[in-house]
């Protein structure tokens, strides 16, 4: 008999007909929620899950008895609940590398429109405001020959270093648990200890993964050791960050400006003070959006889901789990 697996959202129309060639399967194919009542009868069944960002922690395995695997269509994987998916045997795989080079592109979009204030500045010129004699007024920062200090310099860390090194001639520093040597070698990065990063980087970005480790990592402390001047860029998980501490930092003129993809609360808070501020640059998490990156990570996360349902080993099981 072939497994039951369950989709819980949109995927492109390949990857489920790979689904649909090796699994019985059923997809939540809508945009609008899951009813709790439609998704506690399809978890009763279902042996794998195709999700992204879904929370999977006790109560959903205990809703979920023959659950073998989660895959999600995500290379971060936080909403794992490692030890609860461990107790119950179940895998967990997610898609890394695809994504490299369309969140590099991205976190440059970041960098670039918050030094030069690309934002700000467009909708200075439609509103009519452009006049003779603005000068210093419409001044930003330069990108090239400055500093980036990129806290987890990891698979996408290094496609960042990469532009930033060849792109924009930066000086690129790093802050990692452990060196990463082909940075060191391939785009100069220098390791640093957090506090030297925060001391010396023009730009601040951070790439980790949230872990317990990494959960409020950059806090008051952090924002008053970065330069004045300095431009903070999060695209890795906006918990990574204590958020009033950066809203403190921004307001009281600690730090420059900041760039942000990723917030404590997604969407965020409408009320959010970091929505009326010119100098910080804010995205609905879209890092990995880009159709073309959207569809390889659906697929891989359609194999690894498939592979791992049928009793294989699926390349991205994440490690804690492999
Ligand atoms: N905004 C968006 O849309 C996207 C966001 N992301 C986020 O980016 C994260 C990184 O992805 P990816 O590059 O593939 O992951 P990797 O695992 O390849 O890189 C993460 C790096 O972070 C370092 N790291 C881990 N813990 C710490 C710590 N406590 N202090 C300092 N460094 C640490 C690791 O090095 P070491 O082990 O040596 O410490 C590692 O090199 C994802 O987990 C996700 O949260 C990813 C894709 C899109
Ligand atoms: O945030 C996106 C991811 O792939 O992780």
């Amino acid at each position: 008999m072939k497994p039951y697996v369950f989709i819980d959202r949109p995927i492109p129309a390949e990857a489920e007909a790979y689904i649909a060639e090796h699994c019985a399967y059923s997809i939540w194919d809508r945009k609008d929620p899951i009813p709790p009542d439609v998704l506690q009868e399809e978890l009763s069944q279902a042996n794998g899950l195709l999700t992204s960002g879904r929370k999977i922690d006790s109560s959903f395995l205990e809703a979920a008895p023959r659950l073998r695997a989660v895959s999600t269509i995500s290379v971060g994987y936080n909403h794992f609940d490692i030890t609860a998916m461990k107790a119950r045997g179940v895998i967990g795989t997610n898609t890394p590398d695809v994504l490299n080079e369309t969140v590099a592109d991205l976190v440059f979009a970041l960098i670039l429109s918050s030094a030069r204030r690309t934002p700000e500045l467009d909708r200075y010129v439609k509103d009519g405001l452009w006049k003779p004699g603005d000068n210093e007024n419409l001044f930003g920062i330069d990108v090239h020959h400055s500093s980036l200090g990129i806290i987890g310099m990891g698979r996408i860390g290094e496609a960042i270093a990469r532009r930033a090194k060849f792109g924009f001639s930066m000086e690129v520093s790093y802050c990692n648990r452990s060196r990463r040597e082909h940075a060191e070698q391939q785009y100069g990065a220098v390791y640093m200890t957090l506090e030297e990063l925060l001391r010396t980087s023009d730009f601040v970005l951070l790439m980790t993964p949230l872990t317990p480790e990494t959960a409020r990592l950059i806090g008051r402390d952090q924002f008053r050791m970065m330069k004045k001047t300095a431009i903070f860029i999060n695209a890795s998980r906006g918990q990574t960050v204590d958020e009033t501490a950066l809203i403190e930092a921004l307001q009281e003129g600690t730090i420059r400006a900041a760039g942000l993809d990723v917030f404590d609360r997604e969407p965020i808070d409408p009320d959010s003070p970091l929505l009326r501020m010119p100098n910080v640059v804010t995205l609905p998490h879209i890092g990995s959006a880009t159709a073309r990156t959207r569809y390889e990570m659906a697929m891989l996360a359609a194999r690894n889901l498939v592979l791992a349902v049928t009793g294989q080993t699926p390349p991205n099981v994440v490690a804690e789990l492999s």
